[in-house]
This record gives C-alpha cells, structure tokens and sequence, in this order.
C-alpha cells in the first residue's frame, strides 16, 4: 500500500482526526479529553514552522522547526501528511503517531482540511470529528480574544475559516460534526462520539 502508514501490526484503538476552523475550539475540546481520560488519549504531537505562543511547549503543543528541516524531513517520507496553513508549515509525523499507537492509546490528531483528505488516502482509518463555531462573527471574536494573531494572520484564518465550514458539509467527509457553542455542550457530544473507542482502551487495559 503506497499510502500505509500504521501498518497492520499496529492495530489497537482507532485514532480521532479533529479538524475545523482555526479558534473553533478544537485544542479546547481535546485537552479536556486529555486530562479527563488520562491513559486512554494521547496527542499526536505535529511539526510547524510557526513561532511558538506564549506559553506552548516544544515537544508537547509541536515540535517547532525550520521550512528546511522540515522540507527535508518531507522529502525522506518521515510525515503522513502535510499542509501549508495562514503562511506556515504543518505535518504529523509518522514517528508522532506511532508514538501514541505503541502506547495503546487513542491517537489525536488536531489538523486544517487539507490534512483531512490526505489522511483519507492513508490506511490510518481514524473517526473524523469537525469542530466548528457557532458563527463566524463568534468565531473571529474567539480569534481576536485569544491575542495570538496578528491582523495579517487573523485575516487568513478568517478567510481559510470560510472555506473550511462550507467543505465541512460535504456529505461523508465527516463522521462527526459538533457545533461548539456552549462548551461543555459540545464537550458532552464529543465524549458521546468517542466512547465506544474509549471503552475499547478501558477493557484492553483491564485484561
Ligand atoms: N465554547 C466556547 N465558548 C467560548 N470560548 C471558547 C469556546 N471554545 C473555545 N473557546 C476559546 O476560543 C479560543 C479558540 O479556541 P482554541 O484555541 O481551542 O481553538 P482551535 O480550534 O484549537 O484553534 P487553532 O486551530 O488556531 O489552534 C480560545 O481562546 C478558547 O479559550
Ligand atoms: N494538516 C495539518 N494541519 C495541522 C497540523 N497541526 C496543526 N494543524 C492545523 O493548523 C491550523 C493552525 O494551527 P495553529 O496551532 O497555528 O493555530 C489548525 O487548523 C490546525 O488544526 C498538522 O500536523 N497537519
């Protein structure tokens, strides 16, 4: 298989794509799954050339490189998938989710659109979840609250934000779509969508 990338030894829980606008809240949505359900998910870390925030980890939140680096790595075939996003580089790793999948964990994955169709012509078989925001006026406020963007890259993340909700509605893309409004709302459906995966982790892990 020219796009295999767990390979078939690897099979354990199968891993979530989150994908969505960017300030829709997906980052929000998946570290409370994370501190929730401790031993059961695990995030696969992506690369980037973006600058990290205030506050983001290197290793944990990305891991942050050069275009060099990360051309290169490219061109060894070490990424699934990448995608240039509001002027950066993005890319999950082969290495980042096997890391997740060696541990029996549920691999999530928190990636743009363009991620979304190149993982669909991998064999990752992952249950895709849209995250998208109740508007794109409480979207761009979301953006603007948060004060991690210039105005430059708001603007591009406001115009990729459109593209974004009127793909997401192509029938069979997503498996899941949940409109965060209310937060722990959309929490509860995500947990809803993801539980028989959890329960599958939660078993393995007893026996
Ligand atoms: N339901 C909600 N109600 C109000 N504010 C929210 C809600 N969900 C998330 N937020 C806030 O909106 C901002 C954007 O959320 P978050 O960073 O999780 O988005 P994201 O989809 O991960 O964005 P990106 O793709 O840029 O990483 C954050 O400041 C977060 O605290
Ligand atoms: N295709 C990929 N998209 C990714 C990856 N990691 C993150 N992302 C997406 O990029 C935007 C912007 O993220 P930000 O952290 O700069 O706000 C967002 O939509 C992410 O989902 C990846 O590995 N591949």
């Amino acid at each position: 298989c020219v796009f295999c990338v767990s390979g078939a030894a690897m099979a354990g829980p199968r891993p979530v794509v989150m994908s969505g606008p960017s300030g829709a809240g997906k980052s929000t949505l998946l570290k409370k799954l994370l501190k929730e359900f401790d031993g059961v998910f695990g995030f696969s870390v992506s690369h980037t050339t973006r600058s990290p925030r205030p506050g983001e980890e290197n290793g944990k939140d990305y891991h942050y490189v050069t275009r060099e680096v990360m051309q290169a790595a490219i061109a060894k075939g070490e990424f699934i998938e990448n995608a240039e996003f509001s002027g950066n580089m993005y890319g999950t790793s082969k290495a980042a989710v096997q890391a997740v999948q060696a541990k029996n964990l549920i691999c999530i994955l928190d990636i743009d659109m363009q991620g979304v169709k190149n993982i669909k012509r991998t064999d990752l078989n992952p249950i895709y979840v849209s995250i998208q925001p109740p508007s794109m006026e409480t979207l761009e406020k979301r953006l603007r609250d948060r004060k991690t963007e210039s105005e430059e890259s708001l603007q591009k993340r406001l115009r990729a934000a459109k593209v974004d909700m009127e793909i997401s509605k192509e029938p069979g893309l997503f498996d899941v779509l949940i409109i965060n409004d209310e937060l722990d709302l959309a929490y509860g459906k995500l947990k809803d969508a993801l539980l028989e995966e959890i329960q599958k982790v939660r078993d393995t892990s007893k026996s």
